[in-house]
C-alpha cells in the first residue's frame, strides 16, 4: 500500500510543556491531530481549572491549526479536593484527572503520595464521569525499573479498579504484557494508550552499543516480548486500545547528561511512525480504529469528520528541532521516516 486515508486521528496523552516551547510542540501537534489530552505536569503543574484555562489560552496563544482542540488535564495532589473535579468538569475545558504517584516520572513530586489520600476525589470523578488517567509506576525505591509498572498493576490499581467500577480508567503509556492482560480481562471502563516509541523499540535500542539517551523514558522501554504483546494489542482491534504519543520533549542538554532526563519527543511525526509500526505487524488496515475511533468512543466524544492522507515517501528527520531558545533531537534524527501526511 502507498497510501492511506483515515480519520482525523486524536493524541490522547502528549506534553505540550510551556512558554516559548509552546511554539513548536503545538504547530506539531496541530499538524494533523484533531484534538489532544495536554498533560499538566507543568512546573506548578495544573491542578485546578482556573490553572487550566490560563493554560490552555498559552495553547491557544501559540495558534494552532484551526482545526485543533486542547482538552486539558487536572493534575491530582494530596490536596485535591471534589469541589476541583466539579469546577474543572464545570469549566468544560478539562476532559480528565490524572494521577501521578509522587516521585514516578517528570514533573511528579507534588503527585499524589497515597490513594488513599484522593478518595473522595475518585468518587466525585466516577459520579461526574470523568476519566481518570494513571502514570501506572510504583516508586518505592527496591522495586526494580523493569518491574515497576506490574507492581502497580497489582498493588494499586486492581484494587482500585475494584473500589470504584464505574470509574473510566486509562492506563498510560503502558509497556508490558502483563498491563495488555490487565486491560484486556477488564471491565469496558478500564482502557490503555500505546506510545509510537514503544511499539518500534525495546531495551536493546536504547542500551545495546552504547547508552541512547534519547529513547530514555518512563515507564522505560521493556524488553522485545513486552514490545511483541503492545504491537498485538494495538492492532488487535480492541477498542481498548487507542493512540497516545506521550511525547515528551526535553531540552538535548536534559537529555544528553550524566543525568539524563526521561521522556521521547515523537510530535513532529507521530502518525507516520505508528504507521510503520502498523505496516510492519501487516495491521494497516487497524491503524484508522486505534489512532481515530477508540479514543473518542472511550471519551465519549464523536470521531472527527475530517480525513487525512498518509502517502509512503520517505522523508529525513532533522538533527535537532527548536525548543524554546534550546533545542529538542526528535525520534529518528538524522534518519528517514516511511510515511508522510500530505
Ligand atoms: N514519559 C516520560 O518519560 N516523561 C514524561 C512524563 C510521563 O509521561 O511520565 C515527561 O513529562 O517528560
Ligand atoms: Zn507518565
Ligand atoms: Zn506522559
Amino acid at each position: 500500500m502507498t497510501t492511506l486515508t483515515i480519520t482525523r486521528p486524536d493524541d490522547w496523552h502528549v506534553h505540550l510543556r510551556d512558554g516559548a516551547a509552546l511554539t513548536t510542540t503545538v504547530a506539531d501537534i496541530s499538524r494533523y491531530f484533531g484534538r489532544a489530552i495536554v498533560m499538566p505536569n507543568l512546573v506548578p503543574p495544573v491542578t485546578n481549572a482556573a490553572l487550566a484555562e490560563q493554560y490552555h489560552q498559552r495553547i491557544m496563544a501559540a495558534k494552532p491549526s484551526a482545526h485543533f482542540k486542547p482538552l486539558m488535564v487536572l493534575y491530582l495532589t494530596d490536596q485535591t479536593t471534589a469541589q476541583d473535579i466539579t469546577e474543572a468538569k464545570a469549566s468544560g475545558l478539562v476532559y480528565a484527572a490524572k494521577l501521578y504517584p509522587a516521585g514516578a516520572t517528570t514533573n511528579s513530586s507534588s503527585g499524589v503520595t497515597h490513594v488513599d489520600n484522593i478518595a473522595e476525589v475518585l468518587a466525585a470523578m466516577e459520579a461526574e464521569n470523568m476519566p481518570l488517567l494513571v502514570h501506572g509506576e510504583v516508586t518505592d525505591h527496591d522495586i526494580d525499573i523493569f518491574d515497576r509498572e506490574a507492581v502497580f498493576i497489582d498493588t494499586i490499581l486492581r484494587p482500585l479498579v475494584a473500589k470504584y467500577p464505574n470509574l473510566n480508567i486509562v492506563l498510560e503509556h503502558i509497556t508490558t504484557k502483563h498491563a495488555v492482560d490487565f486491560v484486556m480481562q477488564a471491565n469496558e471502563n478500564v482502557a490503555a494508550t500505546i506510545t509510537a516509541h514503544h511499539l518500534l523499540f525495546n531495551r536493546n535500542h536504547m542500551l545495546v552499543g552504547g547508552i541512547r539517551p534519547h529513547f530514555y523514558c518512563l515507564p522505560i522501554l521493556k524488553r522485545n516480548i513486552h514490545q511483541q504483546a503492545l504491537i498485538a494489542a494495538a492492532t488487535s482491534g480492541s477498542e481498548k486500545f487507542f493512540l497516545g504519543t506521550d511525547s515528551a520533549p526535553h531540552a538535548q542538554a536534559a537529555k544528553e547528561a550524566a543525568c539524563g532526563c526521561a521522556g521521547a519527543y515523537t510530535a513532529h511525526a507521530a502518525i507516520e511512525l505508528y504507521a510503520e509500526a502498523f505496516e510492519q505487524a501487516g495491521a494497516l488496515d487497524k491503524l484508522e480504529g486505534f489512532a481515530s475511533l477508540h479514543g473518542p468512543k472511550f471519551y465519549n466524544l464523536p470521531a472527527n469528520a475530517e480525513k487525512i492522507t498518509l502517502t509512503k515517501n520517505a522523508w529525513s528527520v532533522p538533527a535537532t528541532l527548536a525548543f524554546g531558545d534550546d533545542n529538542v533531537v526528535p525520534i529518528r534524527a538524522n534518519e528517514t521516516i516511511a510515511w508522510q501526511v500530505k
